[in-house]
């Protein structure tokens, strides 16, 4: 086993923030592929919110803007000052955000205190003048927006990320595999309209800035477009998609275009990537090793991609040198990207041999991404499985050679054997079935990834699982999704199937589904490899123990039951679409410490709200219409409305900020249609009186497809709520689904779209 040698930290060459919530070191503690985790009740190991970056927000705004820092605050859920000058800002503002003009705030922001204040740039591009070039290299980070599609979206994702209260990366390296799109765009404006298709099956987007086509005044292009070009390149980008961002400036020798005589304007252009809050970085390993571990240093909450692309075609996989190479990216990264030209097919299994070399020599190293390129090396752009370049056949050009789309690795995996044909399921009951016409929609969604799977929408009966059973236990059961959601113990209790799989022990069960108990997804593993890719594990097909030959509804099953070498894990979706809803607009800080209120007629429909809000770490939550099961109560500080006077004990300690945290901040109903009546007077009982900064977070799981009286999320506007809707959930409900069934990203813009609800 070898161990590789930890950046050592060196002084850097110009002053760097550093944040609080900087890793000493590089993240090595990635468990890859984990689908469950060891403990109960543990929250960090759902992968949720943290508290990131404690430090006071300082919003350096422009002329006339400074109603930005008011959105600022709102989003981060603190209330505002304006301050003449840093020098102005103290210790009372710990849990403000303070706003400083920008012209008062170049005289001192370089004597600011870095270790107490966190200066955010914030700059206007509709007024037609990039950011001021001082206080974008003084600031730690820089968010730019236009005045017509500013929104809070944009801010919130902007904070979350840089202020480490969210972090994508983990939650990526945990899957089975990961894709990012290579935009070939000179424009980004020309990828705009098609992105949402564009990036089915991605999981990040890479914008390639060297290919980036600046024009100038005199009809010629900028031979480098301008940081401020690249800038308003990225923010178009980052206003309509949701996914984490490359930010890649590929070197001439490379098959790029970023001219390579002065390496300091790599840093620049990388360096300011992070100050933008771009997700991943790439930085080539031909930099001189001070930029490397400079941007490594000060990568923030981004993550470094080191990329080594070999085009002389004589690299070799087994050689010293790709070991070293190896050794060298890892110093500095957080993923090690390795791409070589081969000439013979057999290279490709060479490369085979180096991943599981470097797999079992450096367990502790960041995750490599190898792939060969040109047609003789497209087999291994199917085995990689840490970020893929894909490209998309909307694409002006490819941006390497032998890129294949996910629709064609998919197909390729499929041939091979490595991704067989399966049935998935969308199991409801029957008065769900109406309000979720999702057949129609994964078949969209298969099709377009070029997956070979088979879906169909089945009914349970209300009680009673046998015919749950008879679809799961098949030969070909890819997995299925529950609507309504099921207590695992009633499943368990109910089903000689499910308590016997796995030699009787047993479904396992997912970190949610062991705190809140309530089953929405069923995920077919292999057994002994939780890390195989679910629909994609190909299971062998021997008949399994459980035989079922019958039919149900129009669904004919296969004749041999689930093979005893897979296993199947219960899983919960649901909460982290409530997660995802509740952190649209607002950054987990606005909920933080702050009291909720969960209406439910059953602790069963509370059990994800639950889930979402304590992951948010709220402070305490009140209840009604509900009891929660002694496992929920034991792990949520829960208190239950019961009585007029509990309520209004809550609803008086409105006096923000002194009593923060007292009244809730965010109500979520999970009551049903009929029930809007009561829901719509709880609102108002908690809806803001008089003006009031803080919005309050109102969510309404109802199906909104019923037809009711009265719409508790039109009375929780017009009290001063942020209204979310089941909709909203269920879009991003079912991009976790179906990253849960077949392991693939369709991201929550596509999904508004194919529902015919277009998010932008
Ligand atoms: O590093 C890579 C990989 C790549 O070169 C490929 O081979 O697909 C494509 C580039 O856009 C990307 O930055």
């Amino acid at each position: 086993m070898v161990s590789i040698q930890q950046a050592e930290p060196a002084p850097a060459l110009i002053s760097a923030p550093v944040p609080s919530t900087k890793p000493a070191h590089r993240a090595i503690d990635l468990v890859k592929g984990r689908t469950t985790s060891p403990a109960v009740g543990n929250l960090p190991l759902l992968r949720g919110p943290r508290n990131g970056d404690t430090r006071t927000a300082v919003i350096v705004f422009g002329q006339g803007q400074e109603k930005i820092v008011a959105v600022f605050a709102e989003v981060l859920g603190k209330s505002y000052r304006v301050r003449n000058g840093f020098r102005d800002v103290s210790s009372d503002d710990r849990d403000l955000v303070v706003g400083i003009a920008a012209t008062q705030a170049k005289s001192d922001i370089a004597a600011r205190d870095r270790t107490s204040i966190v200066a955010i740039n914030v700059h206007c591009t509709s007024m037609g003048m990039p950011p001021d070039a001082y206080l974008s290299a003084q600031c730690d980070y820089e968010f730019l927006y236009t005045e017509a599609l500013c929104s809070r979206r944009d801010i919130s994702r902007f904070v979350s990320h840089t202020l480490g209260q969210l972090n994508h990366h983990e939650t990526l390296m945990a899957k089975p595999r990961t894709y990012f799109i290579s935009t070939t765009f000179p424009d980004v404006h020309a990828a705009l309209p098609n992105i949402d298709i564009l990036t089915v099956g991605a999981d990040a987007v890479e914008i390639r800035v060297d290919l980036l086509k600046e024009p100038l005044a005199d009809g010629t292009y900028a031979p480098v477009p301008s940081l401020s070009y690249v800038g308003e390149q990225v923010m178009l980008l980052r206003q309509r998609t949701e996914l984490p961002i490359i930010f890649t400036t590929r070197c001439t020798a490379e098959n790029g275009r970023f001219p390579m005589d002065n390496p300091d304007l790599y840093y620049e252009y990388l360096y300011r990537a992070i100050q933008w809050g771009v997700e991943y970085i790439d930085v080539e390993i031909w930099l001189p090793e001070r930029i490397r571990r400079r941007l490594y240093e000060q990568r923030g909450s981004s993550r470094i991609m080191s990329a080594f692309h070999d085009f002389s075609g004589t690299f070799k996989w087994p050689s010293a040198r790709a070991e070293a190479t190896f050794r060298e990216s890892a110093r500095f990264a957080d993923i090690v990207k390795m791409i070589a030209i081969i000439n013979d097919h057999n290279e490709n299994f060479e490369l085979e041999y180096f991943r599981s070399k470097i797999k079992a020599e450096y367990p502790d190293a960041p995750p490599l991404s190898a792939v060969n390129m040109g047609e003789t090396g497209q087999f291994s752009r199917t085995l990689n499985r840490v970020f893929t370049p894909i490209t998309h056949p909307l694409l002006p050009i490819i941006a390497a050679p032998g890129q294949l789309s996910a629709s064609e690795i998919n197909q390729a995996l499929a041939l091979l054997g490595q991704l067989p044909r399966k049935n998935i399921y969308g199991i409801n009951t029957p008065s769900s079935r109406i309000s979720t016409p999702q057949a129609p929609f994964y078949g969209k969604c298969f099709n377009e990834l070029g997956l070979p799977h088979h879906f169909s929408v089945v009914e349970r009966p209300l009680k009673g699982f046998a015919s749950v059973e008879a679809w799961c236990n098949q030969k070909n059961f890819g997995g299925a999704y529950l609507y309504p959601a099921v207590s695992f113990q009633h499943l368990i209790s109910n089903s000689a199937f499910f308590a016997s799989i796995n030699n009787g022990t047993g479904p396992i069960l997912s970190d949610s589904v062991k705190l809140i108990g309530m089953v929405d997804t069923i995920v077919v593993q292999s057994k002994g490899s939780f890390s195989a890719s679910p629909a994609l594990s190909s299971a062998p097909s021997s008949p399994g123990r459980h035989q079922n030959s019958e039919s149900i509804g129009s669904v004919a099953l296969s004749q041999s039951g689930l093979p005893p070498t897979t296993v199947l894990v219960f899983e919960n979706a649901a909460w982290k679409g409530i997660l995802s809803t509740l952190t649209r607009d607002f950054a987990p800080s606005a909920y933080s410490g702050r009291a909720a209120v969960v209406l439910a007629s059953n602790s069963d429909d509370a059990a994800s709200p639950l889930l979402a809000l304590k992951a948010l770490m709220v402070s305490k939550i009140y209840t009604v219409g509900f009891k929660a099961s002694p496992a929920v109560a034991r792990d949520f500080n829960l208190e239950p409305f019961d009585s007029l006077e509990s309520m209004q004990k809550a609803r008086t300690n409105d006096a923000y900020p002194a009593n923060h945290g007292a009244s809730p901040f965010v109500v979520v109903s999970a009551l049903a249609p009929e029930k809007s009546n009561l829901v719509g007077m709880l609102v108002r009982v908690f809806g803001s009186r008089g003006p009031s900064t803080f919005r309050k977070v109102f969510l309404d799981l109802a199906d909104g497809s019923f037809p009711r009286k009265g719409d508790p999320k039109l009375i929780a506007e017009q009290c001063g709520f942020a209204a979310y809707g089941a909709e909203d959930v269920m879009a991003f409900t079912t991009v976790e689904t179906l990253r849960l069934l077949v392991g693939q990203n369709v991201p929550y813009s596509f999904v508004r779209l194919a529902s015919g609800r277009p998010m932008f």
